[in-house]
């Protein structure tokens, strides 16, 4: 299965601007893209990155500046539909997000196991956190609810769709919430990075949230 993860380096995670600067986005970005990578090599895949600059990193990198919807489909398209890649039995494409900073092999093995013909682990909001697909005429919508346009377009093309309901996968970072269940439950290099902002957990108001000791 070709895995691929999509990654925007300028200006990334803007909703994040609320409580981090423009420079510890990027590295914020930067870590979970490097977790999402390690996640997927663990589980004996070898991602691409999709990018839309070029990036120096330990991993593959296709550079296509074109919005994340049309990139995808490029992908999607030369994978499910390439006569040279069926015959040797590995037409599936992963688009799997790279902002899954809660991402664990295992998590990714349960997206990867279905051999339905298409398969989406949805995110809050709606979305499309990870997807495999089989079928040659599907197409991806990002953005707006993408979890409800995929099943639709599903539908449309009469694909066989599997639903993958993970607490991990499902975790997409956005929003300054998000950041809560990084530290609460990360396993990787995007907790430590926080921390090093100065983050950590807090419950005097009751509710469990992020503080910060060093203001950006
Ligand atoms: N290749 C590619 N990746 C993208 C593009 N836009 C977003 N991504 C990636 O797609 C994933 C989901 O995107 P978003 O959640 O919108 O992330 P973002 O654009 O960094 O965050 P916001 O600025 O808060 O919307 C992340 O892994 C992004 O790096 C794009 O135009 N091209
Ligand atoms: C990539 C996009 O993210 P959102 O706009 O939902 O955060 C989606 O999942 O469709």
């Amino acid at each position: 299965m070709h895995v691929v993860v999509p990654y925007a380096p300028d200006a990334p995670k803007t909703r994040l601007k609320p409580v981090l600067s423009e420079t510890e986005r990027s590295t914020l970005a930067r870590v979970m893209l490097e977790d999402v990578l390690e996640a997927v090599r663990e589980t004996g895949r070898e991602p691409t990155v999709l990018s839309t600059e070029p990036l120096e990193i330990d991993a593959p990198v296709t550079v296509d500046r074109r919005p994340l919807t049309e990139a995808v489909n490029a992908v999607v398209r030369s994978r499910t539909r390439s006569t040279e890649v069926k015959s040797s039995g590995s037409a599936a494409v992963a688009v799997v997000m790279a902002d899954l900073a809660l991402t664990t092999p295992e998590a990714l093995e349960r997206l990867f196991a279905p051999n339905a013909d298409v398969v989406i682990a949805p995110g809050r909001g709606v979305g499309t956190n990870a997807l495999v697909v089989r079928h040659p005429e599907f197409r991806v919508d990002y953005h707006g609810g993408s979890f409800l346009d995929h099943r639709r377009i599903a539908d449309d093309i009469g694909a066989t769709l599997e639903t993958v309901d993970s607490f991990r996968l499902g975790a997409d970072i956005d929003e300054p919430a998000d950041l809560v269940e990084v530290l609460a439950h990360g396993t990787g290099r995007t907790a430590d990075c926080l921390r090093e902002f100065g983050f950590e957990l807090d419950s005097t108001e009751g509710r469990l949230e992020v503080v910060r000791s060093v203001e950006p």
